[in-house]
């Protein structure tokens, strides 16, 4: 059977309302709207979250946030609440970034937590996981995996039910300076989670690939039997860049 993967990008702390508002009429202009073959999602800043989920609501492209408290309310300055973000549009909810992990002080802890409160609403979360260079370097990709792979789902209350998505992000391979992981490593790495989710909860969870994905190499990628899909940064900040990517991918997938 031919695989439905998800295809979606985070602005990051990028665009302008207006910007916002362009890439979502190039999106909703798209033959993108309805989209059987493959599952896209878009994950603006907290800033146009409403705005965006409101624009894509009549269509099947996801909305998410880039993050969310574990706690509903409170005395949390400068958070956003599961509640919240449920509220603005979301339903997929990004946790632990290596950025946050890297800049925010997130911790596997933390991260557990959260996931555990956007399910507990209802939405899915999108966890990253991913080794640093100095864990790849020297041989500790797999341990790596493995403490933040079970981390993502201590918290999970999996008698009810709970969508979560993994996405392998290599700290190496992100942004500027980075190095897109070789296709088949990747997939390894993929295998290795599922073989841990399927230990820990007797069925694997969909896992994605991020990190320098671009219009050279995402059909590679995305033909991997493991990867369930592609999370895209800088090649998807433009809608254009985006849909080529969606375009080519599934293009490829059909073949
Ligand atoms: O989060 C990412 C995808 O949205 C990831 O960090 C990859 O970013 P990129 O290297 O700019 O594609």
């Amino acid at each position: 059977m031919q695989k439905r993967p998800w295809i979606g990008t985070s602005w990051k702390m990028n665009k302008t309302l207006a910007e916002a508002d362009r890439f979502v009429a190039t999106l909703k202009a798209s033959d993108y709207t309805h989209c059987e073959e493959a599952q896209l999602f878009v994950i603006p800043p907290f800033t146009a979250l409403h705005r965006v989920a409101d624009a894509l609501n009549e269509t099947d492209i996801i909305v998410g946030a880039q993050n969310a408290h574990w706690k509903d309310a409170g005395a949390w300055t400068g958070e956003i609440s599961p509640v919240q973000v449920k509220d603005c549009g979301a339903s997929l909810v990004e946790i632990g970034h290596s950025e946050r992990r890297e800049h925010f002080g997130e911790t596997d802890e933390t991260v557990g937590l959260k996931v555990a409160a956007a399910v507990r609403h209802g939405m899915t979360a999108l966890v990253c996981i991913g080794d640093t260079r100095e864990e790849y370097e020297s041989g500790r990709t797999a341990e790596a995996l493995a403490r933040q792979t079970e981390a993502a789902v201590a918290h999970v209350d999996w008698s009810r039910p709970a969508q979560v998505l993994i996405a392998y992000e290599p700290v190496w391979s992100i942004g500027e300076g980075g190095t897109p992981a070789d296709p088949d490593f990747a997939n390894e790495q993929h295998v290795l989670v599922k073989r841990l989710l399927r230990e820990r909860l007797g069925a694997a969870l969909p896992v994605l690939y991020g990190g320098s994905v671009n219009p050279g190499n995402a059909v590679e990628l995305a033909r991997q039997a493991e990867i369930d899909g592609l999370f895209i940064g800088r090649s998807a900040w433009q809608a254009e860049g985006y849909l080529g990517i969606v375009t080519d991918v599934i293009a490829a997938l059909r073949t």
